[in-house]
């Protein structure tokens, strides 16, 4: 009950919903009680004095109760299910919402089968309990309450006899949701990593087709089929288990009402129509105690389902605007970056940058080179505030950028990065992505300058073509493009461009550089390249080995001293500097 009562505020506000079909399902309860009463009396007042003149009245009687119970019965059901579909709809916007504003460090380890499963079968599990399961549990202690105090009134010491079972099916069902909760929560796990299996399998499949892993994939699979089949097997035996043994201890119940009851009628303390009234009575305790394993089972399923969606929507942000947090001016911001001895590490991990200081002034381009791990796209995503930086500080215009709120810190960069995201929608709405009131002139500006147009009117539908998940249908360098006219076209005062051009040919990096010179323009722009040609004109380069910054300079500077630079230099310039030596010496031997 703690996980509901964490719930509430999904859906308190809509508790006369909740209260209405309770009543409904009272009243609904309260007219069950009827048809014993009537059986009492068809006996002791109409068959056995012979009568029949009352028979009409009874059965008009029967027809109503009939109809207004099915009415209850219908309104409850109707307001339930609304209330349920209220809290899931509530609770599916929440937790997408939740989505969006955990931190990176949330998502370096999440899965998304898991968190699939989370915003489906584990809400679908609470929306049945709220709707259904709840009313049908207070239906239940309804249904006990009234019928025992019905038969209290007719015959207490054969109630007292006849209820003897009562507390070994309750005994039963409490032991029972004992196991049958943490089997459940297994079952849920277990379905998680099956589907966490298959999105990645899909997502994955260009990679898993290429190594041939077809085999392994499927045995990886079986394996976490075989954990679910198990699971559900173990469950189902505990159920086949359980309805046996209430059975039979209901059935004791229905033996004791013969055998004491009867005694009772031939003694003369209780009516021949009181018997049949405690018999119909009987059932109707212990049909709904019969469902105590059906209600235990859908309520822990929806409470083992509504952990997993509150440890999804606990879940600590880790950078969070604080409160007195400042919300940048578009029109004020001049882009001006500063990092101070920063140091960062990524969890327990060693520092994946250690003591980096720069410092970007509005407008200029800063290069980072190093080698794979050297810490380049780190020092991009503290940044954009991604993570907390460990010690030091990185300032915005002068100011710390924890002190700004992450969104219109964020609303002022665009990043380009090497692996591109594309949306399953057309390239026009991947381009414009997120942004409103953007005319296709612009749209088609960007492309333009992102060497993009061209392929793209040459696509079947243009702009309209749709493009897969990932991007299907488009090479690396065409994603790339579109990924760059993404970038262009949010107009960011700091613009990043992580490895951006990695896929596309040396030919259109250097027309995409030359785009870049022009909306550069104005901005500070980070580059973070493997190929010199694409730093050579920033105005400090930094180099990057193991998190620290090895050499800084300008590209002239840096390849007239021995070092990391220059050795990168020499092998990518090979030719290039072989050819001007040449030059050099036949000049000099002219
Ligand atoms: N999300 C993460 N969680 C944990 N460790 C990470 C994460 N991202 C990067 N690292 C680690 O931090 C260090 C720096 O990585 P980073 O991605 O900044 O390097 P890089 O220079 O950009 O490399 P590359 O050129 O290969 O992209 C590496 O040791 C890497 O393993």
């Amino acid at each position: 009950m703690n996980v509901l009562r964490q719930l509430k505020g999904f859906f308190w506000d809509k508790r006369r919903v909740l209260y209405l079909s309770i009543l409904c399902l009272a009243i609904s309860t309260a007219l069950g009680l009827v048809t014993p009463n009537l059986l009492r009396i068809l006996i002791d007042d109409v068959i056995t004095p012979r009568q029949f003149d009352k028979v009409p009245m009874l059965a008009l009687t029967v027809i109503l109760v009939v109809i207004a119970k099915a009415i209850m019965q219908f309104l409850s059901g109707t307001l339930g299910g609304r209330l349920g579909n209220h809290l899931a709809y509530r609770l599916r916007n929440a937790c997408y919402e939740k989505l969006q504003f955990l931190s990176f460090r949330y998502y370096d380890t999440a899965k998304t089968g898991d968190l699939m499963s989370r915003l489906t079968g584990d809400l679908e599990a609470i929306r049945n309990f709220i709707g259904f399961g709840l009313a049908q549990m207070m239906n239940t202690i309804l249904m006990v309450t009234f019928g025992s105090i019905m038969m209290f009134s007719i015959h207490w010491q054969l109630t007292l006899v006849t209820m003897i079972s009562v507390p070994f099916l309750i005994i039963v069902a409490l032991r029972f949701e004992g196991v049958i909760h943490p089997a459940f929560q297994e079952m849920r796990i277990a379905l998680s990593t099956l589907t966490t299996a298959v999105q990645e399998n899909v997502t994955g499949v260009r990679t898993v087709k290429s190594f041939a892993r077809e085999p392994y994939e499927v045995e990886k699979f079986s394996i976490r089929n075989e954990r679910y089949k198990t699971n559900q097997i173990f469950t189902s035996t505990l159920w086949s288990r359980f309805f046996p043994l209430m059975e039979f201890l209901a059935s004791i119940t229905v033996v004791l009402l013969l055998a004491v009851g009867g005694t009772f009628v031939i003694n003369g303390s209780l009516s021949l129509g009181e018997l049949v009234a405690f018999f119909s009575l009987i059932w109707y305790i212990i049909g709904p105690m019969w469902n105590i394993g059906f209600l235990i089972n859908n309520y822990t399923q929806s409470e083992a389902s509504g952990e997993r969606v509150l440890e999804l929507l606990n879940h600590p942000i880790d950078v969070k605007d604080r409160e007195d947090a400042k919300e940048l001016v578009a029109e004020e911001v001049k882009g001006n970056i500063t990092f101070e001895n920063v140091t960062f590490a990524y969890g327990n991990k060693l520092a994946a940058v250690k003591d980096i200081s720069f410092d970007a002034p509005s407008g200029s381009v800063i290069g980072f080179l190093g080698g794979t791990g050297s810490g380049k796209s780190t020092i991009i995503q503290l940044l954009m505030h991604a993570y907390n930086v460990n010690e030091g500080t990185i300032k915005l215009d002068g100011v710390d950028v924890r002190d700004i709120t992450v969104h219109s810190l964020r609303s002022q960069m665009a990043s380009v990065f090497q692996e591109t995201f594309l949306f399953s929608s057309s390239i026009q709405n991947n381009i414009s992505y997120g942004l409103k009131d953007v005319s296709m002139e612009e749209i088609i500006r960007a492309a333009e300058l992102a060497k993009a147009h061209e392929f793209i009117m040459e696509m079947p539908d243009g702009y309209d073509t749709v493009v897969g998940e990932r991007g299907m249908g488009l090479s690396g360098g065409q994603k790339q493009r579109i990924a760059i006219a993404r970038a262009l076209l949010k107009n960011p005062k700091i613009l990043v461009l992580d490895d951006a051009t990695s896929a596309v040919d040396m030919e259109t990096e250097h027309e995409i550089q030359s785009g870049f010179q022009e909306v550069m323009k104005g901005r500070t722009t980070f580059i973070i390249a493997h190929r010199i040609s694409s730093l050579r004109h920033a105005d400090e380069i930094l180099v990057l080995d193991e998190g620290k910054v090895v050499q800084r300079g300008k590209h002239e500077q840096l390849i007239t001293v021995p070092g990391p630079y220059r050795d990168v230099y020499q092998i990518q310039y090979a030719d290039h500097i072989a050819r001007i030596s040449s030059e050099a010496e036949e000049q000099v031997k002219s």
